[in-house]
């Protein structure tokens, strides 16, 4: 009997058969009432159609903006993600109903591998563990200055080292990205560590391209993510050593740090955040929450989430100058008025310099330096406006979509800073449609010490230099995303005042 029926069977009615069953079987585990979006193929999803994107994922996430609207589904291997537009469903979902969209993707191939060879931190935890761990981490931070003016001095002092890498390149051409990595790293290290490195220090040097390579990859739609059999293809395989063992060497090396930090404690002397940690894990009645590898843990999202945002922002700003030398001047003759030549700026002038407070709000909408944020994740049921999205699933707010939508934004993809001055020339801060660090409970928690870090190396550097690049060269304002948005390399001048 059942040869018979095989031998009736011939390849073409096997092919239609399975296409109609995998059809059949995507239709019937796909959620019910969930937003519209692109048709998928069965058992890949969308993932074909993002890979096609190529360098272009953020405008195909735009077309499907258009043609889907603000809350729009697409799938990707078996995961469904949920994409949101508009700033009013982003603060009902993200801050209104937090409890429920304040997860974070727990399958995922490569996140999976990342918890599992370098432990739980802050960035990748949910739960009880995350909101414990996020509250120590924001309270450590703010113990050891961050919003404080003991720090105001460290990144001062940082900027200046910065100014003088640049006064001993004697205006050559200069790659900025990972000089400002360095800024942003030693700012990081002097709070965590009490110490800052050399620039030339190997270690350091080391250190700061791991953290960069780690966070530049493509990674939120990693095909090796949804699909997991690509991780023996190259693409994954390279995905894999870029992301996974970065971390890992970093882990390596701060075990190292932090076991001299542990023989040298003493509790009446708390030198640096380390210190705090070990403290609290001593007074804790919960010490397997702050073991020693979710300490290394956290630190490692401090660097990966601090070091790479940062120099990313700043060479943007100082790129901005060399395609905008009105601008540029402008700022100059601003901080000469405010500050003059004999001292640094501090936070204090902020209200005094409108124009350069707009100059950074602009480019954190125009470029959107985290364009799709972290993605979220549903721990349970919930309810995105009229739809019903099912626990597990990825929700990402579509950040570059909201700071660019021309009806937020009158020409939205100009660079404007006076949009943010009123007709005095005083700044005015957006108060919604803007969301460069997130909203709700899993905002950006650096986002105190990011803003001042922005400011202070982006005075002490009008006050010093002006930026062009080479004679006869443009710059290119087009990025590449990964996880963050950053700028091509470009090598361009800093020309001594
Ligand atoms: C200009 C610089 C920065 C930008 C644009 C930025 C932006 C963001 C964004 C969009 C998120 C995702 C929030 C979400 O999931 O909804 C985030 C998360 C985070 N950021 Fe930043 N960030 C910057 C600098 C920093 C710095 C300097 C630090 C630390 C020193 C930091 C630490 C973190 C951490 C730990 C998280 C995860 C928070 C959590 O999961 O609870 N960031 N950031």
């Amino acid at each position: 009997m059942l040869d018979t029926i095989l031998g009736a069977l011939d390849t073409t009615s096997v092919f239609v058969f399975l296409l109609v069953f995998l059809i059949g079987y995507y239709w019937l585990t796909s959620p019910k009432n969930m937003p519209p979006g692109p048709m998928g193929l069965p058992l890949i999803g969308n993932l074909l159609q993002l890979r096609a994107a190529g360098s272009n994922q953020l405008e195909l996430l735009k077309k499907w903006r258009q043609q889907y609207g603000d809350v729009f589904a697409i799938r990707l291997g078996s995961k469904n993600l949920v994409f949101i537009s508009d700033y009013k469903i982003l603060q009902e979902t993200f801050v209104k109903n937090g409890d429920i969209f304040s997860g974070r993707p727990s399958n995922l191939y490569i996140i999976n591998q990342i918890k599992k060879k370098t432990g739980t931190g802050v960035i990748l935890s949910e739960g009880a563990i995350w909101k414990e761990l996020r509250r120590v981490t924001l309270m450590t931070m703010r113990d050891f200055g961050v919003g404080k003016k003991s720090l105001e001095q460290r990144v001062l002092d940082e900027a200046l080292a910065v100014v003088e890498v640049l006064e001993k390149g004697e205006g050559q051409p200069v790659l900025f990205k990972p000089l400002l990595s360095k800024f942003a790293c030693n700012v990081i290290c002097s709070i965590i560590l009490g110490d800052r490195f050399d620039y030339d220090d190997k270690t350091f040097i080391e250190l700061t391209k791991l953290v960069n390579l780690a966070v530049s990859q493509p990674l939120v739609f990693a095909p090796v993510n949804f699909l997991p059999i690509t991780r023996f293809a190259p693409a994954g395989k390279k995905i894999i050593h870029d992301v996974v063992d970065s971390f890992v060497t970093i882990d390596n090396f701060l075990g190292t740090v932090l076991k001299e930090h542990e023989e040298t404690y003493d509790p009446s002397e708390i030198r640096d955040f380390v210190d705090f940690y070990i403290k609290t894990r001593s007074d804790s009645d919960d010490a397997h929450l702050y073991d020693a590898s979710n300490m290394r843990r956290v630190i490692i999202d401090l660097f990966a989430a601090g070091t790479e945002t940062t120099a990313t922002t700043l060479s943007w700003i100082l790129l901005y100058f060399a395609a905008y030398p009105e601008v540029q001047t402008r700022c100059q003759q601003d901080i000469d008025k405010v500050v003059g030549q004999g001292r640094s700026a501090t936070m204090d002038d902020r209200k005094n310099l409108p124009y350069i407070e707009a100059v950074i709000t602009e480019i954190f909408r125009v470029v959107n330096i985290a364009p799709v944020a972290v993605p979220h994740v549903a721990v349970k049921e919930g309810k995105i406006r009229q739809y019903t999205v099912p626990a597990e699933t990825i929700v990402i707010g579509n950040i570059r979509e909201i700071h660019l939508d021309p009806v937020n934004w009158p020409e939205p993809d100009i660079f404007k800073p006076e949009r943010f001055l009123d007709k005095d020339g005083n700044f005015c801060p957006p108060k919604k449609n803007f969301m460069p660090f997130s909203i709700g409970p899993r905002a950006c928690l650096g986002e105190v010490l990011a803003r001042m870090e922005t400011f202070l190396l982006f005075c002490t550097l009008v006050q010093s230099f002006t930026f062009v690049m080479p004679q006869g060269q443009k710059p290119d304002l087009q990025g590449q995303f990964g996880v963050t948005y950053s700028g091509k390399p470009q090598p361009f001048l800093a020309k001594r005042r």
